[in-house]
């Protein structure tokens, strides 16, 4: 496995692979690798010839109160984990790789899906999503590219700005991975205290109350809103935002419900923000 620093190196890497007609997948992380990372990667392998795993905290995405100097970071432990799991590129920049002294802070912006959800709090978020994306795409130039769908918005975007912009990959999203007692797994978890991990599988629990009522024939937005956050609060957690959504346009569903939907997230859980989401029919 190379692990790859500088950009050069990894377009001569990859071109050379293109040429002798191998399919490729890529893998967008920000490191701290889990489980959930762990099940994009065996993913990509199964779908094309060669995985390449990126791992950047693309500073572009975070607000100027977000935890973007204290994020985890463990390069060496995630290389480990990575050469384990068959991976072929390890590509590793550094924020002065990214974005160079001198360049103009070129932007690529899925606009309304990005102001909705999580884009109320974190209103420059996904811009720097897609923009970090959209340069990961024409660096490796994969033929797949794999997310997760705990990041439920920023599937529907990075869809959404493919489309939009005609980017020849495919992209392909992965069920969220969970903890035993539900929590979704996330690099985030690490600043949650004993009793706040406690609390924190509420959110999920709450998630699987609605599509318990919705699977027994409740379609009332407002019913399932309200017995999915009754158990949230119960834990002592108030949602950032709790709403039923439309899975691809992320639109807000009109009540009754009269097709397929998503049921997403945010909460504050002592000293984490964490996400999920959950099908509706
Ligand atoms: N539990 C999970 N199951 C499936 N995919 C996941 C899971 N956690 C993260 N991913 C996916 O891994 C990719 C990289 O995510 P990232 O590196 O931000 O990890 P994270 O654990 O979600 O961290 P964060 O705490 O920043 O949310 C994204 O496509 C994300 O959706
Ligand atoms: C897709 C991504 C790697 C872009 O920085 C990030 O948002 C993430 O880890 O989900
Ligand atoms: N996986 C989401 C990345 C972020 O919250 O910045």
């Amino acid at each position: 496995m190379n692990v790859i620093q500088k950009i050069e190196p990894l377009r001569t890497r990859l071109k050379s692979q293109k040429l002798a007609g191998e399919t490729l997948a890529l893998v967008p992380t920000m490191g701290a690798l889990h489980e959930g990372h762990l099940a994009l990667v065996r993913r990509a392998r199964d779908v094309a010839d060669r995985v390449v795993v990126s791992i950047f905290v693309n500073p572009l995405q975070f607000g100027p109160q977000e935890d973007f100097a204290r994020y985890p970071r463990d390069l060496a432990h995630d290389v480990q984990l990575l050469a384990d799991l068959g991976v072929d590129t390890v590509f590793a920049p550094t924020v002065e790789d990214m974005y160079p002294l001198g360049n103009s802070w070129t932007r690529v912006e899925v606009t309304t899906m990005s102001t909705v959800l999580c884009g109320r709090t974190r209103p420059t978020h996904f811009a720097g999503v897609t923009t970090v994306v959209s340069k990961l795409f024409n660096l490796v130039q994969p033929d797949f590219a794999v997310f997760g769908e705990k990041d439920w918005q920023q599937l529907s975007i990075i869809r959404r700005m493919v489309a939009d912009l005609n980017f020849p990959v495919t992209i392909i999203g992965v069920p969220t991975v969970r903890e035993a007692d539900g929590l979704a797994k996330s690099s985030r978890n690490q600043y949650l205290s004993p009793e706040d991990r406690l609390r924190a599988p509420a959110l999920y629990r709450g998630l699987q109350q609605a599509q318990s009522l919705y699977q027994a024939g409740e379609r009332q937005v407002e019913a399932l809103i309200q017995a999915a956050r009754g158990i949230m609060e119960e834990a002592g957690i108030d949602p950032e935002y709790l709403e039923i959504v439309d899975p691809v346009t992320l639109e807000p569903m009109p009540t009754p419900l009269d097709r397929p939907a998503r049921m997403a997230t945010a909460a504050r859980v002592g000293g984490a923000r964490l996400i999920d989401n959950i099908g509706l029919g």
